[in-house]
C-alpha cells in the first residue's frame, strides 16, 4: 500500500511523470517564454545549463535542464579535499576491493548519532570506475544529523539511488524538496546539489550509485501498456529557492560549504551565497521520488515460480539489450497461487551478481529474526555462487498447502542485481563488524537430501529412447 502516515507541508507538491519534461518556477514570470538564454533573463537571473547527457545524444537518451537562478553555480572558490579524509568511506579502487566467492550476509547496519547523511555514507561493494563512467557502488547510509542548512552536497560520480530503510529524509535540492520515508526512494542525478534533513529522527537505508548512463522504466513486453511501476506515479519537484546572497558572488553574509564527491573523494568549498536559489528550471534531468507501494506487481497464475526481473522497478541499461549494469527489484506484498509449485525462490547460480537488502518485514526464502535476514541488513550472492531458501524455508514450502496465500504483508526486500561482479570494501568486510559468520552453514549446511532412488550401484546416463 502506499505510504501515507506523514503529514504533507505545502513545499512537497511535485510533478507527476517518469522521464517527462518538466518545468515549474516559483517566481511567475521566471522562466523565459520561447527561449532558453535570452540576453537579459526575466527577474535578473542567470541561465545555467546542466547536461545529464552529452550535447548529442539520442532525443530519446538526452537528459538536460535549464535552471534560472540568482547567481550562476560556478561562482565558488577553488575545492580542496576535505580534512581530514575518511578512508574507509569510499575505498573504490578495484585492487582494493575484495572479491569473494562466498555467500555473504549482514545484521543490520548501525545508526549513528554521529554522522549526517554525507558522512554516514559508507560504500559497501562496488564495481567499475567512476572515472571511467562504468560500473556501480553500493552503499549504506546513517545519518543521526540533518546537514547544516548552510552546507550542500553534489556526486560527480554517478546518479544516486537513495532506498529508505528507517527514518524520514527531507531532501531539499537545487530544483526543489523531496520528501523520501521508509517504501520509498528517489534518485538525485549526478551533479545536483542537495541537503538532507531529518525531520522525523536518525535514518538508515540503502544507496546505489550509477556510475554510467541513468535508471529507466523496465520494457513491458506482453505485460501491455500498463503494470510494474506506472510512469505517473513518479514525481519530481517544484521549483524553490530562498535569496541568500550579497552584490556580488563573493560578499554575501552567510557562508554555504559545498561537499563534492569526485571520483570518490571528497572535496569542500564555502561560498557566500546559497546554492539554493533556484528560481525557475525546466528540462528532464531533475530528481525523483517513487513509492514502492505503488508498484502493480505481477506474477504468475498457473504454475512456476517466475524470473525475479517481473519485479523490476528501475533498470540501468549495458550497452547491451536485456543485461543490465544494475536493476532495481522489489519483492513487495503479493499472492502466491501457483500450483504444484515451489513457491520461494528455486536454488540457483546466477551471471549477475545480487545485492539484498530488507526494507521491512521478512523475506520467504530467508530466516527472520536475529542472525538472519534482518530488516538493515543486507546479502551479496555474487557471481555463479550458488544460494536459494535455507533449509528451514525449503521444508516448509515443499511442504506447504498450496492453497493461495499472501505472502510478506508489511514486508518488503530488494535487490540490486548487476552485470558486473561486485567486490566489497575493507569496510563492508571487516570494519562494519556485521557480516554473519557462518551464513552459508546455517542455511545450507542442513539442507535434508530426499532423493529416492536406488542406493548404491553406479548411475549411468542413458539416452531416452535407447
Ligand atoms: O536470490 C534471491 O533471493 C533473489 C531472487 C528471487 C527470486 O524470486 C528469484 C531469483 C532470485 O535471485
Ligand atoms: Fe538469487
Amino acid at each position: 500500500m502506499p505510504v501515507t502516515n506523514f503529514e504533507f507541508p505545502e513545499k512537497y507538491r511535485y510533478q507527476n511523470g517518469f522521464n517527462s519534461y518538466l518545468e515549474s518556477e516559483a517566481v511567475p514570470g521566471a522562466l523565459p517564454i520561447g527561449h532558453n538564454s535570452p540576453q537579459k533573463p526575466p527577474l535578473g537571473l542567470y541561465a545555467e545549463k546542466l547536461s545529464g547527457t552529452a550535447f548529442t545524444a539520442p532525443r530519446h537518451e538526452n537528459k538536460q535542464s535549464w535552471l534560472y537562478r540568482i547567481l550562476p553555480s560556478c561562482s565558488h572558490p577553488p575545492f580542496t579535499p576535505l580534512e581530514p579524509p575518511s578512508p574507509d568511506q569510499f575505498e573504490q579502487q578495484p585492487a582494493k576491493l575484495h572479491y569473494i566467492p562466498n555467500q555473504l550476509r549482514w545484521d543490520p547496519f548501525d545508526h549513528n548519532p554521529e554522522t549526517d547523511f554525507v558522512s554516514g555514507l559508507r560504500l559497501v561493494a562496488g564495481a567499475g570506475d567512476p572515472t571511467l563512467k562504468q560500473g556501480l557502488g553500493i552503499y549504506i547510509y546513517a545519518a543521526g544529523r540533518s546537514m547544516s542548512t548552510t552546507s550542500a552536497f553534489y556526486s560527480a560520480d554517478g546518479d544516486l539511488l537513495i532506498v529508505a530503510q528507517d527514518g524520514v529524509l527531507d531532501i531539499r535540492t537545487e530544483l526543489g524538496y523531496l520528501l523520501v520515508r521508509p517504501m520509498e526512494i528517489c534518485v538525485i542525478p549526478r551533479g545536483i546539489r542537495y541537503q538532507v534533513y531529518l525531520p522525523a529522527g536518525p535514518a538508515r537505508g540503502y544507496a546505489l550509485e550509477l556510475y554510467q548512463g541513468h535508471f529507466t522504466l523496465p520494457e513491458l513486453g506482453p505485460i501491455g501498456s500498463n503494470g510494474l511501476a506506472n510512469p505517473r506515479d513518479f514525481q519530481s519537484p517544484v521549483a524553490s529557492f530562498t535569496p541568500d546572497h550579497g552584490t556580488t558572488a563573493s560578499d554575501g553574509p552567510t557562508s554555504y560549504t559545498i561537499t563534492a564527491k569526485f571520483n570518490n573523494t571528497l572535496f569542500t568549498t564555502a561560498q557566500p551565497h546559497t546554492p539554493f536559489d533556484v528560481v525557475a528550471w525546466h528540462g528532464t534531468y531533475h530528481p525523483y521520488k517513487y513509492d514502492l507501494g505503488r508498484f502493480n506487481t505481477i506474477g504468475s497464475i498457473s504454475f512456476d515460480h517466475p524470473d525475479p526481473s517481473i519485479f523490476t522497478v528501475l533498470t540501468a541499461p549495458s550497452d547491451h539489450p536485456g543485461t543490465a549494469v544494475a536493476d532495481f527489484v522489489i519483492f513487495p506484498p503479493r499472492w502466491l497461487v501457483a500450483e504444484d509449485t515451489f513457491r520461494p525462490p528455486w536454488y540457483h547460480r546466477n551471471t549477475m551478481s545480487e545485492f539484498m537488502g530488507l526494507i521491512a518485514g521478512a523475506y520467504d526464502a530467508k530466516r527472520a529474526g536475529a542472525g538472519g535476514f534482518v530488516p538493515g541488513g543486507a546479502s551479496l550472492h555474487n557471481v555463479m555462487s550458488g544460494h536459494g531458501p535455507d533449509a528451514a524455508s525449503y521444508e516448509g514450502a515443499r511442504a506447504a498447502g498450496l492453497a493461495p496465500v499472501k505472502v510478506g504483508d508489511g514486508s518488503c526486500a530488494f535487490m540490486f542485481e548487476s552485470c558486473l561482479m561486485v567486490g566489497v570494501t575493507a569496510w563492508g568486510l571487516q570494519a562494519c563488524e556485521k557480516v554473519q559468520t557462518g551464513y552459508s552453514q546455517h542455511s545450507w549446511g542442513g539442507v535434508k537430501v530426499h532423493w529416492t532412488g536406488e542406493a548404491g550401484g553406479e548411475a549411468r546416463g542413458h539416452l531416452l529412447d535407447g
